[in-house]
């Protein structure tokens, strides 16, 4: 794709881009082990949900990067997305190119093991490698993501993917894309919490790619999280009453799979009114390229 065919799409003569950052889910999330320098070895089956951040990103003349967004109390040299900038132009070794104004609208609970914040920086890395044609590959791209968090690059790369290592070394895989209920407890659990917690098991026995697509997983961050915060604790005790429910990444959201959006709905419907949560249907392919590959000539994984 050539900087013009892709600027042409803003006839206004502003070059602008409006993207999705979608959530995810860990319909496993296995730890089998644990690296010298602390990092838990994993395995995991990610899917997209089309549950989703959006991100306006506007060139200018400014020479500054502007954000604004709808967190309140994070710095924002602090946020992922102006995080994901700077690491941008360092890899390229590079000063800013142009001026940026960006919109981040939050939909994503964070710190809800939905991984918004890791979304939301690869959407940037993405929009930007684009809009300021730097012409980084999607290796690159994840590989700078991958020093912003373990769970970026999934998001760089778009299919949904068996992780293994911290979450890095990605297999494509085919999932029924199935309706999920969310439930979205109002705790704020950080995975640095689970991970340090001394009674977490490390020694999940390491499964094949088919044996997991088969049979599925356990999550095992659950028992520490339900054991230190009673509303996920209740939360899984409610939801499996109508469906296998489990936590996703390292809580605190909670969610079961159905098969059509009918059922998921019903059940949502019952949700006590102390709860949120919603329900969104999970995908193979991110949100994200799809969107990209219908405004671009970008090609969806
Ligand atoms: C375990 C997952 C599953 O999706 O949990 P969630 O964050 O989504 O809940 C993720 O891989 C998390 O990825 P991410 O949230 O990007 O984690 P990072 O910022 O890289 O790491 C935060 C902290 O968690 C610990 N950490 C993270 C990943 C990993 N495989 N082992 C770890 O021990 C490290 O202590 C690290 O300092
Ligand atoms: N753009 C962002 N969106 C969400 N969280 C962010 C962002 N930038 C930085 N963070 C920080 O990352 C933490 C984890 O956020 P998030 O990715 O939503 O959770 P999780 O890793 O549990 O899925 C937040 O508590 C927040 O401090």
């Amino acid at each position: 794709m050539t900087t013009a065919s892709f600027n042409r799409q803003f006839s206004d003569g502003q070059i602008s881009l409006m993207l999705p950052a979608p959530a995810k889910l860990n319909l496993m999330l296995h730890i089998v082990g644990r690296r010298t320098d602390g990092y838990h070895l994993l395995q995991s089956q990610f899917q997209f949900l089309d549950y989703c951040d959006s991100l306006h990103f506007q060139l200018n003349d400014s020479q500054q990067i502007k954000l604004v967004s709808s967190i309140a109390d994070l710095p924002t040299e602090d946020n992922l997305v102006v995080k994901a900038i700077r690491k941008l132009l360092a890899f390229k070794n590079i000063e800013l190119p142009s001026g940026v104004d960006i919109r981040l609208d939050k939909k994503i609970p964070m710190g809800g093991g939905l991984g918004g914040g890791s979304s939301n920086a690869a959407t940037t890395l993405l929009a930007l490698n684009h809009l300021w044609s730097l012409g980084l590959s999607i290796d690159q791209l994840a590989d700078i993501g991958l020093s912003l968090g373990a769970d970026v690059p999934v998001f760089v790369h778009g299919f949904a993917a068996w992780a293994e290592g911290v979450g890095e070394r990605l297999t494509p895989i085919e999932l029924k894309e199935r309706w999920f209920l969310v439930i979205t407890p109002t705790c704020h659990i950080s995975t640095q919490e689970i991970f340090c917690h001394p009674e977490l098991t490390r020694d999940t026995e390491i499964m094949t790619i088919t044996r997991a697509l088969d049979q599925g997983g356990h999550n095992d961050c659950e028992a520490i999280a339900r054991s230190l915060y009673k509303e996920v604790d209740e939360a899984i005790i409610w939801l499996s009453r109508f469906a296998p429910a489990q936590m996703t990444g390292t809580g605190a959201c909670v969610f079961a799979g159905f098969d059509d959006v009918d059922q998921a709905n019903a059940v949502y419907h019952q949700l006590p009114n102390h709860w949120h949560g919603f329900v969104a249907q999970g995908k193979n392919t991110s949100p994200l390229h799809k969107t990209l590959a219908e405004i671009t000539l970008f090609s969806a994984p």
